[in-house]
């Protein structure tokens, strides 16, 4: 673990249920890759905010959690205009599965993101997926993870909350690196924290921003400070609402650059 700060209770319970996962006894999975650097520019091209949609059934700080399937989630999120999908597989506070990326991946052509709290090799052998986040915060040897997810051919985010981190992430070999706007200490999100982080890193490192963005104004805030994507989940799956249309949720966030929220 890489900081001497408390966490939230929530996040401790987390990473408690996450040492006792174990990895696969299975093979080592070797992916085939869909490049989210060529997703990005597919999305820039024709006009869209570069979104990565996230399917979170719940978490601990969400209102309420749907119980939609994961495949039609995620088709609705890239029929909104998505340029890749995240998807939580962490089973025990966000609702996620293995299965439910599975499925996604096999059904959405777009690059998929394993979302979970991997603190050991073993554990990225569970799931193939496009992308593979890893927390700097909660690992011990950053460098080596980064180096096993590749081998596998995983692309890996590596996560960030301060400049520290980032520094952590740079040295450790990282080119896609997102900046967490929320805290992990008091769950707290501020979107200042990309703002802050993001003009410390290297402009060849591709940049996401993830957590709080919930409005087309929060999108436009978040390009403005450099962002080159966009990891969103709440705003999209909308918890406290089951019925909410969740490809429109998706199309006016991606729509947020060319304006046309503010008629
Ligand atoms: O729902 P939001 O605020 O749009 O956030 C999405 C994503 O950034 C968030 O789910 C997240 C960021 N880092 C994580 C690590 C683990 C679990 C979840 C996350």
């Amino acid at each position: 673990m890489n900081s001497d700060t408390e966490l939230a209770p929530a996040v401790e319970s987390i990473l408690e249920a996450a040492r006792e996962r174990s990895g696969s006894d299975g093979d080592v999975v070797d992916v085939d890759a869909r490049s989210l650097s060529d997703a990005l520019t597919r999305a820039e091209a024709d006009g869209r905010v570069p979104v990565i949609a996230e399917v979170k059934p719940t978490s601990p700080t969400a209102d309420g959690a749907r119980e939609d399937d994961p495949v039609e989630l995620a088709e609705a999120m890239v029929e909104g205009g998505a340029a890749a999908i995240s998807v939580l597989t962490e089973p025990s506070h966000f609702g996620g599965s293995p299965e439910a990326l599975t499925r996604v991946r096999e059904a959405v052509d777009v690059p998929v993101l394993r979302k979970d709290f991997v603190l050991e090799e073993a554990q990225m052998d569970l799931v193939a997926a496009d992308l593979l986040l890893l927390i700097v915060r909660f690992v011990d040897d950053l460098e080596a993870l980064v180096a096993a997810a590749r081998e596998r051919g995983f692309q890996p985010l590596v996560e960030v909350h301060d400049r520290a981190e980032l520094e952590t992430a740079l040295y450790a070999g990282a080119d896609l690196i997102g900046v967490n706007n929320r805290d992990l200490g008091r769950l707290e999100v501020d979107l200042e924290t990309f703002e802050s982080v993001a003009p410390q890193a290297p402009t060849d490192v591709t940049l996401i921003a993830e957590s709080g963005v919930s409005s087309p104004e929060d999108v436009r805030r978040m390009r403005k400070a450099g962002a080159d994507g966009l990891l969103i989940g709440s705003a999209i799956m909308d918890h406290g609402a089951d019925d909410s249309d969740v490809a429109e949720n998706t199309r006016r966030l991606v729509d947020a650059d060319d304006g046309s929220e503010e008629a």
